[in-house]
């Protein structure tokens, strides 16, 4: 039995992340996904809270044929020792995966293996380009999976989302 674990901000999960997942389930029984940055919401980088990611990831990957638990992680303020950190929070895994430099670099050290994974239609596939595409009215709802537009829209994002965008514009 393998368990593998994925990190990432997942501000949002999207379908970018849903085809890592997708590919990682060919590798290994069971997935953590680590939610990374867990302490930070309702900002411009990171609108939504861990327990909002949590519903976008489980209800996402529901018919995904790979048990999966979603983790919170909160950031440290020291590098050092943020694997032990996760090792604290996680359920035991046998291999990371990440393409997050600081990431791969941490776990190596820490003698952890880790493998790295092809991006998916990176010219739109990018939390970033997602987020800006959701304050800005565009097109952002065919790029994530239908589960996390109906938790978007459960928890009222989009409003969330530009408040924080206006805020932020303003120096309020
Ligand atoms: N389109 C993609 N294809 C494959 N891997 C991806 C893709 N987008 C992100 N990843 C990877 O998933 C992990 C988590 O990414 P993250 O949550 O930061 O998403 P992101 O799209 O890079 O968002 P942001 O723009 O907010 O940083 C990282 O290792 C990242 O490289
Ligand atoms: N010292 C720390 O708290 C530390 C170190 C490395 C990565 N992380 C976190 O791991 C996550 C990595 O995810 P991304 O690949 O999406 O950036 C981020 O939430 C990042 O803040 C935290």
């Amino acid at each position: 039995m393998t368990r593998g674990f994925y990190i990432g901000r997942f501000q949002p999960f999207h379908n970018g992340h849903l085809n890592v997942v997708q590919r990682i389930a060919e590798d290994v029984d069971e997935l953590v996904l680590g939610i990374g940055s867990a302490d930070d919401s309702h900002s411009v980088r990171n609108p939504f809270t861990a327990g909002e990611r949590i519903m976008m990831i489980t209800k996402s990957l529901v018919d995904t044929d790979l048990v999966t638990y979603a983790v919170p992680i909160e950031d440290l303020e020291r590098n050092s020792v943020w694997v032990s950190h996760v090792e604290s929070m996680s359920p035991d895994f046998d291999v990371a995966y990440s393409n997050n430099p600081l990431v791969i670099q941490l776990f190596r050290e820490a003698g952890i293996e880790v493998r790295q994974s092809p991006m998916f239609n990176r010219d739109v596939l990018e939390g970033s380009e997602i987020r800006d595409r959701m304050v800005d009215d565009g097109d952002w709802e065919s790029l994530v999976p239908p589960a996390v537009v109906e938790v978007v829209d459960e928890i009222d994002g989009l409003e969330r989302m530009r408040m924080i965008s206006d805020t932020d514009t303003n120096g309020i």
